[in-house]
């Protein structure tokens, strides 16, 4: 284990608490800042080591802005734990850093992770990737614990689209189990919303291998199957027949997958990409069709064969 380090974390939501405990067991000094805690940003990052931001997307630009016109050593390290897309640009939060921070390394930290089995000190694997493995090797041991075993990777935005391109599959996964439609129908849309996953990342640069691994793969098969997924819980309340702005009102936490679905379905028209779940999700949102609807129209899509489609 690397000396104690000085490790701020940007958001006191349940994912920067839990990612703030983990680095705390490991005996390295946390401060967690949040819009409204007493702590003042500037105070939060002086003398930090590695500041991690774990707020949702809305805010990751804004807060960026803030820390650039601070005072921020060169070494300090900046790990991105968010998953979504900006709705402007459709960056992802590892670009937005980068982009503010250029001279600076970036990791993103994502993987199966739910926030409250972490939580409960249950065991978990996560992924840390940037471009520098320097950065990513120094990462994974700040937060390896016996609990916590942090794999790295040099591929950033595979990674990022990993965790942030399996929420709208978590969603309508939700869906499926909320109408009850079994196990069989369950494996087809995960296999199937990985293909989407894989078609969409690789035209954004994302290596294909990355999706197979612990933050693509790994993140679906945890979310898709546990109501502790914010996202999973949309889509199980949409398909119990309750409208999107009832759910959200209601929802305790983040559900990403509801801003994301919006910036896919804007990219993958502009691009022509096939994503039929994506757009039936985005279509249920929009409440142009049902859950039960959703399914007919996958059902009855074309025949074709299972690859290159
Ligand atoms: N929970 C989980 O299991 C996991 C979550 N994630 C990702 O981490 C991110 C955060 O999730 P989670 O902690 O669960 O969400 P929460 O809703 O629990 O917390 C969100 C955090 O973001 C902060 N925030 C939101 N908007 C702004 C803003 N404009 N300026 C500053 N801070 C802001 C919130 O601050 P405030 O409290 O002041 O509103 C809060 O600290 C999401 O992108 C999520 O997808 C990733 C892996 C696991
Ligand atoms: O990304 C997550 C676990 O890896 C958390 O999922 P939700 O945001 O759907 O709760």
């Amino acid at each position: 284990m690397p000396n104690p380090k000085s490790v701020v974390i940007l958001g006191a939501g349940a994912w920067g608490t839990a990612l703030g405990a983990i680095a705390e067991a490991n005996n390295h000094q946390v401060k967690i800042w949040s819009r409204h805690g007493s702590l003042s940003l500037a105070d939060a990052v002086k003398d930090a080591d590695i500041i991690l931001s774990a707020i949702s997307m809305q805010g990751v630009s804004e807060v960026a802005k803030q820390i650039q016109s601070l005072d921020i050593s060169p070494d300090v390290i900046f790990i991105t734990a968010t998953k979504g897309l900006d709705p402007e640009t459709t960056c992802t939060p590892s670009q937005i850093w980068q982009e503010m921070f250029p001279l600076h390394s970036v990791v993103v930290l994502s993987g199966p992770n739910l926030s409250k089995e972490i939580q409960q000190e249950l065991p978990a694997a996560t992924v840390v990737a940037s471009r520098s493995a320097t950065a990513a090797e120094f990462v994974a041991t700040v937060f390896s614990s016996p609990r916590f075993r942090v794999y790295t990777n040099l591929d950033p935005l595979g990674v990022e689209l990993g965790g942030t391109l399996k929420n709208v599959i978590a969603i309508a996964s939700g869906a499926c189990d909320g109408l009850q439609l079994g196990t069989n129908a369950k494996a087809a849309l995960v296999t199937r919303g990985l293909t989407e996953m894989v078609r969409i990342g690789v035209s954004w640069g994302a290596k294909t291998e990355t999706f197979y691994g612990l933050s693509g793969l790994g993140d679906l098969l945890a979310t898709c199957n546990s109501s502790l997924s914010r996202n999973y819980q949309v889509g199980y309340q949409l398909a119990q027949g309750k409208s999107l702005v009832e759910i959200l009102a209601h929802l305790q936490g983040t559900a990403e997958g509801v801003n994301t679905c919006n910036v896919l379905m804007q990219s993958a028209k502009k691009q022509n990409i096939s994503m039929p779940i994506t757009e039936q999700v985005y279509r249920v949102f929009q409440g142009e069709i049902t859950p039960r609807q959703a399914l007919e129209e996958l059902m009855l899509r074309d025949i074709k064969p299972e690859y290159n489609d």
